[in-house]
């Protein structure tokens, strides 16, 4: 939308140059030559708080001072003269000192940008720029021109920006404009362009945007892709928060579409259902979680009592007999400790225990013993279910293609989780025996707050999310709450956030997103609040700029 800044600037210059020149005489009559000087001189003072208004930066409402000075050639009048330039800068030094009273401080949003400018040079452009100088300078043959195009001809290389080559030619006139695209974010152009930028969060005194911060920042519109590299990044892992309906699952979708991925869906509530890729029912597989996924009977055990206890809140005492338990209903099927050779037979299911137990309880000579086999019995019996009797997934077939695994049908909660906990298991399983690979899987779990708010699910996604890639994969968390992923956050390569209500939720996103500057904290939380459905704000890690962007 700078743009529409330089057209509001330029439109401002050409009026009050052709007033000058055709209505300024009717209007003065024979006093004209009196008055001419005072009107530039007024009118020079009053663009120049204008313009530093509108572009937010001292540096572009000089370059407009140059403007000026060509459209008033055509009228043959120079206004390159101390008198002029005293009341050009005057408005600009009244500006500085109203910021500085108003304690908003003197920012040039042209010299932010510059600490954040990557230099990349292309040939191509180099040698189109250098072609246009040449015939310019040929064609203009005007020194003050020519100095115009030269620095315009060094802008335009160091910028690398391929549509800015005709406009050197226009000198001055389109310098600052020129200028003005130092300020455009060289974010990522290759890549996954799942959505639009729309803006940026800029330190700025004017914004065209629909957005309202309330703040200092406020977002300057921009129009440009979103892109994100993920085989640039130290994992392929991200977050999406947002309140229900915001548009997660979109986003999602989008990524995974544009990207080409290949992805397997852990569809909780049933949500997901994309045209050709294969829906798995989950409610008519089997999978058995005490299959020992590559650890041992001992190891195995403890997991397992310890998923138990995340999910019934049981004491120590209990899920160590728990633990116990399984380890000798591994050892009743045959499988030991000490001999890995057995570790491939196959493994008790949840019913084994049940009857172990019962076994052992009519067996336990007193009340403490009988005590301590019922306290586990309730729970036992009521993961004791068809689902979890044998092995009927195929690990290896879910992460080779694209799949979404529907729970929704699942009658309870607790069943539900232990199969997702126990399918992830397998997939950390099946990683390590893959070995290291590029981006091959990326595994989305919607409503992640479901599996993350158990400890045991916790510590689970921790460690795939710190492992997972190395192997090749990538996770995308959807959730409405951020409460449960603070622990991934430093894991995760990127957080798109969607709208959010929840004052504690906004105050840990916008700290999240905007760092300690109260001004950028107020300005997210702000628009938060506001952001209609498919809107996202996130931070673009390698220019650490933060983003409007709309999934399309
Ligand atoms: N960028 C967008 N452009 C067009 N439609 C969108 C966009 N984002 C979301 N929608 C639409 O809005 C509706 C809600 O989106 P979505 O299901 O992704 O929300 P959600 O945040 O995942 O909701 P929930 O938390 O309830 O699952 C859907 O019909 C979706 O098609």
């Amino acid at each position: 939308m700078q743009e529409l800044r330089h057209l509001i600037a330029s439109s401002i210059l050409i009026s009050e140059v052709l007033f000058l020149h055709f209505y300024f005489p009717l209007l003065v009559g024979p006093l004209y030559g009196v008055y001419k000087d005072f009107y530039i001189s007024a009118s020079l003072f009053l663009n120049s708080l204008v313009f530093v208004a509108l572009f937010s930066s001292y540096v572009i409402a000089i370059s407009y001072y140059f403007e000026y000075y060509m459209l008033y050639l055509f009228l043959n009048i120079n206004i390159m003269n101390i008198d002029n330039i005293f009341s050009y800068f005057s408005g600009i030094i009244m500006f500085m000192l109203i910021s500085i009273f108003s304690r908003r401080g003197i920012n040039d949003s042209f010299i932010s940008s510059l600490s954040k400018f990557r230099l990349k040079l292309s040939w191509k452009i180099i040698i189109f720029s250098s072609i246009m100088t040449f015939i310019s300078i040929y064609l203009y043959k005007n020194f003050i021109l020519i100095l115009g195009i030269l620095i315009s001809y060094i802008i335009v290389i160091l910028l690398n920006y391929t549509y800015l080559i005709p406009l050197q030619l226009l000198s001055w006139i389109s310098l600052p404009y020129i200028l003005s695209q130092v300020e455009l974010p060289s974010l990522d152009l290759e890549g996954i362009c799942f959505g639009k930028i729309e803006a940026v969060l800029k330190k700025t005194h004017l914004s065209f945007h629909r957005i309202r911060t309330n703040s200092m920042y406020k977002w300057s519109p921009l129009n440009g892709k979103y892109c994100i590299n993920i085989n640039d990044n130290k994992n392929f892992n991200m977050i999406i928060l947002g309140t229900s309906g915001s548009g997660k699952s979109f986003l999602a979708k989008k990524i995974l579409e544009v990207g080409k991925l290949n992805y397997t869906i852990f569809d909780v509530h049933g949500e997901y259902d994309i045209e050709g890729i294969k829906r798995l029912d989950a409610s008519k597989i089997s999978i058995n979680p005490l299959s020992l996924l590559g650890q041992s009977p001992r190891e195995r055990s403890l997991e397992v009592a310890y998923v138990l206890k995340s999910l019934f809140n049981l004491g120590n005492i209990q899920t160590i007999d728990l633990s116990n338990l399984i380890f000798e209903a591994y050892q009743e099927k045959g499988i030991y400790e000490e001999d890995d050779t057995t570790w491939i037979l196959d493994p008790p299911n949840f019913r084994d225990i049940l009857v172990l137990l019962n076994r052992k309880k009519t067996l336990a000579t007193n009340a403490q013993e009988i005590n301590k086999y019922q306290s586990i019995e309730p729970y036992l019996s009521f993961i004791t279910n068809k689902i979890f009797m044998y092995n009927s997934i195929n690990i290896s077939e879910i992460i080779n293609n694209p799949v979404i695994i529907d729970f929704s049908k699942i009658p309870t909660l607790e069943i539900r989780y232990i199969l997702i906990d126990t399918i992830l298991r397998s997939i950390l399983s099946y990683m390590y025996v893959s070995g290291q690979s590029k981006l091959r899987k990326m595994i989305v779990i919607d409503e992640a707050h479901f599996v993350l708010s158990k400890e045991s699910g916790l510590q689970l996604m921790e460690k795939l999310f710190a492992e997972g890639r190395k192997f090749g994969f990538g996770f995308i968390l959807i959730s409405q709450t951020s409460e449960y992923v603070k622990k991934l956050i430093p894991n995760s390569a990127y957080i798109f956030v969607l709208n959010m209500i929840e004052p504690g939720e906004l105050e840990y996103i916008s700290k999240l997103l905007g760092g300690s500057d109260m001004d950028i904290y107020k300005a997210i939380y702000n628009s938060l609040l506001r952001l209609p459905k498919g809107l996202i704000i996130t931070r673009d890690i390698l220019q650490d700029e933060i983003v409007l962007v709309r999934s399309s």
